[in-house]
């Protein structure tokens, strides 16, 4: 037999449902847990009023059961959640349970003759019994068809079993015709509840998908493609938040350098080897001067083959150190090894001034840097 795929309406309508049904088994096993304060008040009203062995009889009945509906909510919600709708029997179970104990009121203690004072609290009870308990299935419809099955089970019962007791009759029929509206209200409220868990889910997904997309579209917006490095507009846009004229890092004097980075002769490389080789070079190049640096760097691609550093917290002797640093270690190995491309760097540096402007800053470094390429190349200059 072929099997239909799960479609997302179907996955979604099965999420909603495994939601409802646990908070419907969670609301239930709260729900018992105040049971006892309602036997209580029957207790009250029926005390001297209903033979003692009729209300020790409901009690006991209903307290077994109510232990057994008990523990089969707590059974089913210690299950992981993907086996517990598999055992929805032990909810129908526990609500069937509850349903049957609270229609044994009818029998037990509803009194023989219809005119006792006691019948219209009883009956108040338990509407108002059924109508608290109502509210707790709109999040799992299914399990209040349990609940009355249970109610309707004895009720039903009972009213075939008195039917020449027109008083008790009427009494059973009304209920049923309360019952029967209570639940055509509570199915509308659960198709709603579902219909509001499934949008709730699907904006949930809808909103997760569009996050990731932004921090993709973000991250991409701020990377070079070819390098994976820091790109011009990230570099910019951390200058000038973290970097301008008294701004924050500014304001605290703490030292910034910045390193020029171009590769030398590079047109060269993509005349004799094609761009393909220089692109792998690049790649290489990247990735080797990222090993030297330390974490709060930022390492850009500015354009082209030329680089920048931001150094936070370096100042020019420290800053010298890394760049020379860097340039062994492009120099000391090809960047790739087929073809073998020897390749070197030239970097000029500068520590930032008092009050200079980012600008200004880059623009020194790409001076020291000319200067290191009218020195010979693979070298390091520090600006003035
Ligand atoms: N393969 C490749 N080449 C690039 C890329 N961006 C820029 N280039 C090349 O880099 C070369 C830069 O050449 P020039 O500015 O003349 O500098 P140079 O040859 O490195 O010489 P000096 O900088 O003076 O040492 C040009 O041929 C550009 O086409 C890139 O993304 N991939």
């Amino acid at each position: 037999m072929r099997t239909k795929p799960p479609t997302a309406a179907r996955t979604s309508r099965n999420v909603a449902l495994e939601l409802g049904f646990r908070r419907c088994a969670q609301d239930l096993r709260g729900l018992l847990l105040t049971t006892p304060l309602a036997w209580l008040m029957v207790g009250w009203l029926c005390w001297d009023r209903v033979p003692m062995e009729r209300l020790g009889g409901w009690l006991g009945g209903f307290a077994v059961s109510w232990m057994i509906a008990l523990l089969l909510l707590t059974l089913l919600l210690r299950l992981p959640s993907p086996q517990r709708r598999r055992h929805g029997w032990l909810l129908h179970g526990a609500a069937a349970l509850d349903g049957m104990a609270w229609a044994a009121m009818v029998p037990l203690l509803m009194p023989d003759k219809g005119a006792n004072a006691l019948l219209p609290w009883l009956i108040v009870l338990l509407c108002g019994g059924a109508a608290v308990t109502a509210p707790i299935y709109a999040s799992y419809v299914r399990a209040h068809f349990s609940y009355l099955a249970g109610l309707f089970g004895v009720l039903l019962g009972h009213a075939l079993w008195q039917y020449q007791d027109l008083a008790h009759l009427s009494i059973t029929l009304g209920l049923i015709l309360f019952l029967v509206l209570l639940t055509w209200h509570i199915r509308r409220i659960g198709h709603s509840a579902e219909e509001a868990l499934r949008q709730q889910l699907k904006n949930t997904a809808q909103n997760e998908r569009l996050a990731g997309l932004l921090r993709v579209a973000r991250r991409d917006a701020e990377t070079d493609a070819l390098t994976g490095l820091a790109n011009r507009r990230l570099l910019d846009s951390t200058l000038s938040s973290r970097w301008q004229v008294g701004g924050l890092n500014d304001r605290r004097e703490r030292p910034l350098s910045v390193l020029m980075l171009d590769l030398d002769h590079f047109k060269r490389v993509n005349d004799t080897h094609g761009h393909d080789v220089g692109d792998q070079i690049l790649k290489a190049f990247a990735a080797r001067t990222s090993q030297q640096l330390r974490k709060p760097d930022l390492f850009a691609r500015y354009g082209g083959e030329e680089f920048t550093v931001l150094l936070p917290g370096t100042d020019a002797p420290k800053a010298l150190v890394i760049a020379e640093r860097v340039r062994a270690a492009i120099a000391g190995m090809p960047l790739i090894a087929e073809p073998p491309v020897p390749i070197t760097v030239s970097i000029g540096v500068a520590q930032r001034k008092p009050n200079e402007s980012t600008e200004a800053l880059l623009a020194r470094a790409d001076v020291a840097l000319y200067a290191a390429k009218q020195g010979g190349r693979n070298r390091v200059m520090l600006a003035e």
